[in-house]
């Protein structure tokens, strides 16, 4: 692609998009321009995606014509506030957790053209899943454009911004509920006497596997569950036992719960 893009800070989930565009070629990374304060931070970025890497802010967006602000979301106002009008006409994605296009508007100027996405760390390995919600000024082309970077590091579905704090708690901070998911049953493969490796590969190619079988059987989650629960057999044994533990209200109690405190955030 012929266009630079630059991020405001280059943290993890930064780093996750960083990752996925360098390795995928989808641009260059001489076009890819990171504002980061962390100096440990700008030596590592520079170091493992030979990206260009700098403290100055101003001058990482005025190199670049899409610019991801990819800050805490309780540093958002106190980081951009002071670069607003170094933006000018560039689309802004922000992938910060809560805070509202509205919110954003009020730190840039007028018309500013704002995406609002929640991308996911597996983005580092291409296998994310992001989803965008176009501000009001936003054109078919910025949309295009965000959508296409985005493609590069996994999947990406298009929604309102009424549902974004919703994709926060299911798939923003989804992957750290499926790593305790992971290392629980690796836990118990070891409590069972398992060594801790192969409990480990044993727990994440049955998590992948089963994802998988989702995915490309189409079949509904209780109808590949049942496929593999026995009457009176051992599945149907720990599925009890699974629920008397409340593990299926434990997780959606968790997505809510972080769906909330995303909402939470914009007022911080
Ligand atoms: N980590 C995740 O799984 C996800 C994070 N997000 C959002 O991404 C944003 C970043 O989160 P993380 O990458 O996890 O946090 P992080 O703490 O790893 O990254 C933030 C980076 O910003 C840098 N920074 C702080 N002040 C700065 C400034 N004035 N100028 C330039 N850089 C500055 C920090 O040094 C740090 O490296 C947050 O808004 C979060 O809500 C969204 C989806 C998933
Ligand atoms: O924990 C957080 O606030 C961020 C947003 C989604 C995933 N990590």
């Amino acid at each position: 692609m012929d266009y630079s893009i630059g991020f405001i800070g280059g943290g993890k989930m930064a780093e996750a998009i960083i990752s996925g565009i360098v390795t995928s070629n989808l641009i260059s990374q001489q076009n890819v321009f990171v504002g980061e304060i962390n100096e440990a931070r700008q030596k590592y970025l520079q170091e493992v995606y030979g990206v260009n890497v700098s403290s100055d802010n101003k001058w990482v967006i005025s190199q670049a014509d899409l610019v991801i602000l990819a800050v805490k979301p309780q540093l958002m106002q106190r980081v951009v506030g002071p670069l607003r009008e170094i933006f000018s006409h560039r689309l802004v994605v922000s992938i910060a957790a809560g805070i509202t296009i509205n919110k954003l508007s009020e730190m840039l100027p007028d018309k500013q053209p704002i995406i609002r996405v929640m991308p996911n760390t597996p983005c580092l390995i291409g296998q994310g899943i992001s989803a965008m919600a176009p501000g009001e000024t936003v054109t078919e082309e910025h949309s295009a454009k965000a959508k296409t970077i985005l493609s590069s590091v996994g999947q990406v579905v298009i929604t309102e911004e009424k549902y974004l704090n919703a994709v926060t708690g299911l798939s923003g901070s989804g992957p750290a509920y499926v790593y305790l998911i992971i290392e629980a049953l690796a836990d118990a493969g070891v409590l069972a006497g398992l060594d801790r490796h192969m409990a480990l590969q044993l727990a994440t190619q049955t998590v992948i596997g089963s994802a998988a079988m989702v995915k490309e059987t189409g079949s509904h989650p209780a109808q590949l569950k049942d496929a593999v629960t026995s009457p009176g057999g051992t599945t149907i044994s720990a599925l009890y036992s699974l629920e008397k533990n409340g593990v299926r209200a434990a997780l959606i109690e968790a997505v809510i719960t972080a769906m909330n405190r995303a909402a939470e955030l914009n007022g911080e």
